[in-house]
């Protein structure tokens, strides 16, 4: 019986555009005066020794490490010191009111009725915890962190590795098979069924085919059709 739902984001409760057309050039306009303005801040230091150790550069100057970082924006890299400080950008975005938070409307109906039928809901991303706490806190929807018990990003590991799903439920009150995986990646998927959970791909575009149980929305799952 499923007992928890652990949802991506990306794709799955979140149009892909609202991250790639708003959130992602946001943080690439900003970047290289935030970390000017902001290298010696400890929080932001530290984010900058990280990706020094990842180049393998630890001379690098500080518009060598902002060319890095919109390098791998560009490539939509999963690294976590660009997931940090991008979450720590997009904060001045959100309070501003420069965007919202986006959700599908589907997708916050699903998660208001499971929440409120008493299923325990995380969430893990590539988006940095303070990303996530973000997107929500400013959502179309008004404030949602309450629906969500906990957050995970790429602190735990990598999304398409089997280990950073026994990570998480190692940190949960559920057993593996308790909980459902939600995401539009057959990667992660993959990874999260490898290590026990049920899963759940979301094809938003229409493309009908999947290894696993797939939906293109919210409107008809029922958890009672997992385990
Ligand atoms: C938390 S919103 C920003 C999402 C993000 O930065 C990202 O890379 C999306 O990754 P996901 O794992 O949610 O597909
Ligand atoms: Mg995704």
């Amino acid at each position: 019986m499923i007992k928890a739902i652990l949802t991506d984001i990306e794709g799955t409760i979140t149009r892909i555009s609202f991250v790639k057309e708003v959130l992602f050039p946001y943080a690439a306009k900003q970047l290289a005066t935030f970390m000017r303005l902001n290298e010696n801040k400890p929080h932001v230091a530290e984010q900058i020794a990280a990706v020094k150790a990842i180049i393998n550069e630890p001379d690098a100057d500080i518009e060598n490490v902002i060319s890095v970082l919109l390098k791998w924006i560009e490539e939509d890299k999963k690294i976590t010191p660009l997931k940090q400080i991008q979450g720590l950008i997009w904060q001045t975005g959100y309070e501003h009111g420069d965007f919202k938070g986006h959700l599908y409307a589907d997708a916050f109906e699903f998660l208001q009725a499971q929440h409120a039928q008493g299923t325990a809901l995380y969430v893990y991303s590539s988006g940095s915890v303070r990303a996530q706490q973000l997107l929500f806190k400013y959502s179309d929807y008004g404030d949602i962190r309450p629906l969500f018990n906990d957050f995970f990003d790429t602190k735990v590991g990598a999304k398409q590795e089997q280990a950073a799903y026994n990570t998480i439920v190692n940190q949960l009150p559920f057993s593996a098979n308790e909980i459902l995986f939600l995401s539009d990646v057959a990667g992660e998927l993959d990874a999260a069924k490898a290590a026990g959970l049920n899963t759940l791909h979301l094809i938003r575009d229409g493309q009908a085919h999947s290894a696993h149980p797939y939906v293109h929305d919210f409107s008809t799952v029922k958890l009672e059709q997992f385990a």
